[in-house]
């Protein structure tokens, strides 16, 4: 598959201390590439740099072009969507109104469009749509705060922990809808997570991060087996991982 993201050297500091340092990373047309490590690693700061919400340092490119000089919203309108740890969708706002959200720009006959569509992938929240989105359970307001990053059609979602805060059975379904999304669309996914019994399930690659920077690399195809899976979790993420399927 042909590249759509590439980053050379990236870097986020915030004041003195260095959050991601030195990072190449990129993702295919079409590819899910996954981030997996421990909580401060510098995962999510390599997703908000990004989606230009961190200063950052280095190269970064996306179908063909230098993105690093334009701003948060101009990577929005180029096809890049992050969706926030926490899902931090607007609880006061309705689940048609926070879908709303992510299709702004659109006009109103694209925005009926889109939303009709993120309802049949969400059925979840199809016969929620006049409800305030703190209504919803955890696993239906992360399903919305997919759909609302969906609405606007990205090329590159950038989904930060979606697994966070859910219960077992739910971080199943969000999965399994992830494995959906990359079927039928041709969206590509970076993915920030811990989980990576469920993120084996989806991603076609795997970055490990730690202390700020990648310390392994590997495609899904080389960790197919059972051992090499123990293997990569003895290696990078370490204790605290259930057993890998
Ligand atoms: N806005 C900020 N200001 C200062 N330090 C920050 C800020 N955001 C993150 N950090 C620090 O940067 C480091 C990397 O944080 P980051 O959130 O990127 O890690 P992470 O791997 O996504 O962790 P988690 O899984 O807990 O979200 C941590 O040491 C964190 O405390």
């Amino acid at each position: 598959m042909p590249e759509l993201f590439s980053a050379r050297g990236l870097s986020v500091r915030y004041g003195a201390a260095r959050a991601v340092e030195n990072v190449d990373l990129s993702v295919p047309e079409k590819g899910v590439v996954a981030l997996l490590g421990a909580n401060g690693a510098g995962k999510s700061s390599v997703l908000k740099a990004i989606a230009g919400l961190v200063p950052a340092e280095g190269e970064m490119r996306f179908a063909g072009e230098d993105i690093g000089v334009l701003a948060a919203r101009q990577r929005v309108r180029r096809g890049i969507v992050y969706v926030p740890e926490g899902r931090q969708i607007v609880g006061s706002l309705t689940v048609a109104e926070n879908l709303l959200l992510g299709g702004f720009f659109l006009d109103a006959r694209m925005q009926r469009q889109r939303r009709d569509l993120m309802l049949e992938l969400f059925p979840e929240i199809a016969n929620r749509l006049k409800s305030p989105a703190w209504m919803l359970s955890g696993g239906e307001q992360q399903m919305l705060a997919i759909g609302r990053g969906l609405m606007s059609a990205p090329r590159l979602l950038l989904l930060d922990e979606p697994s966070l805060g859910l219960a077992p059975l739910l971080i199943r379904r969000v999965f399994e809808r992830l494995v959906t999304i990359k079927q039928d669309t041709g969206l590509a996914i970076m993915l920030v997570e811990q989980n990576f019994r469920m993120t084996i399930k989806v991603a076609d690659e795997l970055y490990f991060v730690r202390n700020g920077a990648i310390v392994g690399h590997r495609s899904a195809a080389a960790i197919a087996t059972a051992a090499s899976r123990a293997e990569v979790v003895e290696a990078y993420l370490g204790a605290g991982q259930p057993a890998p399927a």
